[in-house]
């Protein structure tokens, strides 16, 4: 069964149109989204996360529609977010933190301790659970937001950037994490690194001024890369630049 049915979607910032008729249909697996600054990828990932309201189209999560308020609550419940900016609260302890998180997602109160223990240990900070997150470096905070995303081993994971501000080490550690968790979930993770696309992703999409540029996995996107002759220092900064010129190649083609 598909996790994500998006058809026709829509967002508009005033008179900016963010995403503009964009059809997805997603199920389990790493599916890495990639574009330009300002492409719609974090208003997409908004939207899925039901924190922003499309103002066209139709987005279906898990089976629900997200038009239906007490719909979109029960979504909320499964999914797993970590914005670009994710708001915490300085005195908390991790342990705190996430027990929070696990609380707002109605998890039953006997399994929380249990579930941020679990969490915390995943992201590598079990050594800091009770620690002030006030005191923790930025990359451990990045870390902080990964386990209130998964506390509640969701089916739906919605990363925006979360490998900014990683350390190398964390980055490879986080893409263990992402392939593990793409195995039973539907894990979206919006990024800039092609090495994480190439490392932990079994699918790309690519959005470009909100539309979808392109969409297959990262080998056939280096294949692309290498036939079209792509421009970049990484296989797969050579199959993004091709795909995203193909696409504009066809979209200036379609608008004359
Ligand atoms: N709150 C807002 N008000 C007005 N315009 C906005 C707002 N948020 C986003 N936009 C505009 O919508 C478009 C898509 O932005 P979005 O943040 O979704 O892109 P992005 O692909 O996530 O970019 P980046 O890679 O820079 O994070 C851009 O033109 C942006 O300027």
């Amino acid at each position: 069964m598909s996790t994500i049915r998006v058809t026709g979607l829509r967002v508009r910032h005033r008179r900016t149109v963010a995403l503009d008729g964009v059809d997805l249909t997603l199920g389990t697996g790493v599916h890495g989204l990639l574009g330009p600054n300002g492409a719609g990828k974090t208003s997409l990932i908004r939207v899925l996360a039901t924190v922003a309201r499309p103002s066209g189209g139709r987005v279906e999560i898990l089976g629900e529609d997200l038009s239906d308020h007490r719909r979109r609550g029960e979504v909320r419940r499964r999914l797993g977010y970590l914005p670009q900016e994710f708001g915490y609260y300085p005195g908390f302890t991790v342990r705190e933190f996430v027990a929070y998180v696990a609380w707002l997602k109605e998890l039953p109160a006997a399994a929380i301790p249990a579930a941020v223990e679990r969490a915390v240990a995943r992201v590598g900070l079990a050594d800091r659970i009770d620690v002030r997150i006030r005191t923790l470096s930025g990359g451990m905070v990045r870390r902080v937001g990964i386990a209130q995303a998964i506390v509640n081993e969701p089916r739906l994971l919605l990363f925006d950037e979360p490998t900014a501000g990683l350390d190398p080490e964390q980055r490879v550690e986080f893409r263990a994490l992402l392939r593990e968790l793409g195995t039973a979930a539907t894990v979206i993770v919006s990024t800039h690194l092609v090495e994480d696309v190439a490392a932990a992703c079994t699918e790309v999409t690519l959005v470009d001024a909100g539309r979808i540029a392109y969409q297959g996995n990262p080998d056939t996107l280096i294949a692309l890369g290498e036939s079209s002759e792509g421009t970049g220092d990484h296989p797969m900064e050579r199959g993004y630049t091709a795909a995203l010129r193909a696409h504009r190649t066809s979209a200036a083609g379609a608008a004359r």
